[in-house]
């Protein structure tokens, strides 16, 4: 399996089954939609009170799917993702399998292993923005990609201020017309700087000073 970002900010997220995983996926997934849909005949209590608490993101809709009628939610909502979350078996089937006819991608969360691609599996991330990790042991332990995101947490520190202190020397690399090889080749030095990891720790200014300097040993200028 190989993972892949998406941009869910501008679309719709259609959750079926409101239980404690349908819970977690709801609220997860409304840090990155526009709009989570939650259909469920019945609701955690803690994704009720989530919601009351004004996460206007995620909408609770009381009703129960069944194989017939789950074609009729995805047409009414419109989702980029469907989440089939329920505890019974052959409701999350069918709205995977209507999910995958109507070229819609899907995260069966009562299976794992191997699946049809659109058929997704949600990792466990970890980000220090704009870097995100993902994590996934392949389905067979979830705990793992939990525990492993947790140790990473610590280890991608720092990373966001460095992915936005090189990609701005990049760009300014890149419109002052410097060769492209000598570009790549100072950037790659930045990244693995530590002068400029530390840097970083004590502000920007010390980090970006360290990074002329690491460009200097590369490119004339
Ligand atoms: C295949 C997958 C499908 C999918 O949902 O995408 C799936 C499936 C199943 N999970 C189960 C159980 C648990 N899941 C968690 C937690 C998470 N599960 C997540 C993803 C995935 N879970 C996908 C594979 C990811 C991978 O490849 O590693 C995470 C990473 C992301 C997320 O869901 O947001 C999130 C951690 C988020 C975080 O904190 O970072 C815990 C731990 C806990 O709750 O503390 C447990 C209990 C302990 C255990 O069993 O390991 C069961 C058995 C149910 C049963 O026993 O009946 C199934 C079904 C089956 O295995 O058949
Ligand atoms: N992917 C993951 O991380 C995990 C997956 N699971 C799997 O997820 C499934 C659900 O687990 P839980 O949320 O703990 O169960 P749960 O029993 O807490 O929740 C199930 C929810 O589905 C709803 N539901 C039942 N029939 C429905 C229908 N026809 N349409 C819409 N909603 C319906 C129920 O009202 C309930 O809210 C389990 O079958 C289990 O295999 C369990 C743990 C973790």
């Amino acid at each position: 399996m190989i993972p892949l970002y998406h941009d869910l900010s501008d679309e719709t997220v259609l959750v079926v089954g409101g239980g404690a995983v349908g819970r977690r996926k709801a609220l997860r997934f409304a840090e990155e939609a526009r709009v989570v849909v939650v259909v469920s005949p019945a609701f955690d209590d803690r994704l009720c009170e989530a919601v009351a608490e004004g996460d206007a993101s995620v909408e609770l809709v009381r009703a129960a799917p069944d194989a017939a009628t789950v074609p009729e939610w995805i047409d009414r909502v419109a989702p980029a993702l469907v989440v089939a979350a329920t505890d019974d078996r052959a409701v999350n089937a069918a709205a995977e399998a209507t999910a995958l006819d109507a070229g819609v991608l899907v995260n069966r969360t009562d299976v794992s292993g191997n699946r049809d691609p659109g058929s997704v599996v949600v990792p466990a991330t970890v980000a220090d923005d704009p870097v995100r990790v993902a994590v996934s042991t392949g389905g067979r332990s979830p705990a793992l990609s939990k525990a492993l995101r947790e140790r990473i947490g610590a280890e991608i520190e720092g990373a966001g201020a460095m992915a936005e202190l090189s990609g701005e020397l990049r760009e300014e690399l890149s419109e002052a017309g410097v060769d492209p090889m000598l570009r790549r080749e100072a950037i790659r030095r930045v990244v693995r700087s530590e002068g400029v990891w530390k840097g970083l720790q004590k502000g920007r200014s010390n980090a970006r000073r360290e990074a002329e300097n690491v460009i200097e040993e590369v490119v004339d200028r």
